[in-house]
């Protein structure tokens, strides 16, 4: 089935359609999880320690980009070791309480990920300092000047924090993390393997250069590759063909997805910064307003990228397109004057 409202893509979960489609789709083991070489050899040997000293493994924070794999790592720490996982998010979290009551509740060695940690609240952090260093929290009983903290111990657990943006994790959380994670985009090679993995999964029958194609369009996300080659099955299935190239070409210009991946609103944010600004500088509220979208999104949601393949570089005076930028849309640049082969 298809999801309306999928902005195809964006690299957050669009909905609980997708999440239980993603969920078929999960590596359940180290092995099977594709790409990431460095990630997984520091994680199988945290791991493998933690088990021959029989113990449980260090607390671990998965810290990248959205759709990356963080809760699927969350997933293979606790299945490698046989242990039962607990998942709850920092927006979940947002009063103490909250995180006493999952705290004291796991049974030992579980793992508790934490998604989105950098979202919870301070008094919840700081519950954690304390439970983290030494499977203890202590809980406030009464108010005013009777109240009295009343030490609990608690089950030795193993936390996963996943968070896109570890800049904001206050020192002290982020120093009690055992290991750090960065999760790097995926090169297209290993974009191809988890496509490939996928399509076998799906039962798909998709060539090796339909796989290509969808690779170098996905951003370096796998969440985004998975989506896409769910839309290209969707069209070999309704035009009753074969999954091959010109079905991913067909379907990814019905979806609006180009050959670098970028979608509509990537090529309105270009092609506004280069026919309206003269290719810029241009601040970015004027560039939202030129476009008809949130600052917010412009900057949390497109530049990103644009600014990782090298379309678009930001300056103290303002975003500034590149002359790969002019080429892509197939445009000439003012300032080059020569004719656009020569660009
Ligand atoms: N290394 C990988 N190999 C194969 N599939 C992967 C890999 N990483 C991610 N995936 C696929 O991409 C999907 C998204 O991964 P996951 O939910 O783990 O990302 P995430 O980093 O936790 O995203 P978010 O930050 O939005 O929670 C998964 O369902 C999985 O199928």
């Amino acid at each position: 089935m298809s999801d309306p409202g999928v902005d195809l893509t964006n690299p957050e979960l669009a909905n609980e359609a997708e999440l239980a489609f993603e969920g078929a789709l999960r590596p359940r083991s180290l092995g099977e999880f594709v790409g990431q070489a460095r990630v997984r050899g520091q994680l199988q040997l945290l791991l493998t320690a933690a088990q021959m000293q029989q113990r449980t493994p260090d607390h671990i924070l998965l810290a990248g980009p959205p759709g990356l794999g963080k809760t699927t790592l969350a997933m293979i720490v606790a299945h490698e070791g046989g242990r039962p996982l607990r998942m709850s998010s920092g927006p979940a979290i947002q009063h103490a309480g909250d995180l006493a009551a999952i705290l004291s509740s796991l049974v030992p060695g579980e793992v508790l990920f934490i998604d989105e940690i950098h979202r919870m609240a301070r008094s919840a952090e700081e519950m954690l300092y304390l439970a983290m260093e030494d499977f203890r929290i202590d809980i406030m009983v009464g108010k005013g000047a009777g109240a009295t903290s009343v030490p609990l111990d608690l089950a030795p657990f193993t936390l996963v924090g996943a968070t896109t943006r570890s800049g904001l994790l206050p020192n002290p959380l982020r120093d009690r993390f055992g290991f750090t994670a960065h999760l790097e985009f995926y090169g297209e090679d290993e974009l191809r393997e988890v496509l490939g993995r996928a399509a076998r999964m799906l039962g798909l029958d998709v060539d090796g250069e339909a796989l290509a194609e969808i690779a170098g369009r996905c951003r370096g996300t796998p969440r985004i590759a998975n989506r896409l080659l769910r839309r290209v099955r969707d069209y070999a299935l309704v035009h009753g063909g074969r999954a091959d190239l010109d079905a991913v070409r067909a379907a990814l210009e019905l979806y609006d997805v180009d050959e670098l991946g970028l979608d509509r609103l990537d090529r309105a944010v270009i092609e506004a910064i280069l026919t309206r600004f003269g290719g810029g500088p241009v601040g970015l509220n004027t560039l939202a307003v030129s476009v008809g979208e949130e600052a917010e999104t412009i900057e949390s949601v497109v530049e990103p990228f644009l600014v990782r393949i090298g379309l678009l570089t930001r300056t103290p005076r303002g975003r500034v397109a590149s002359p790969e930028a002019w080429r892509h849309l197939g445009l000439r640049s003012p300032a080059s004057g020569l004719p656009l082969d020569d660009l």
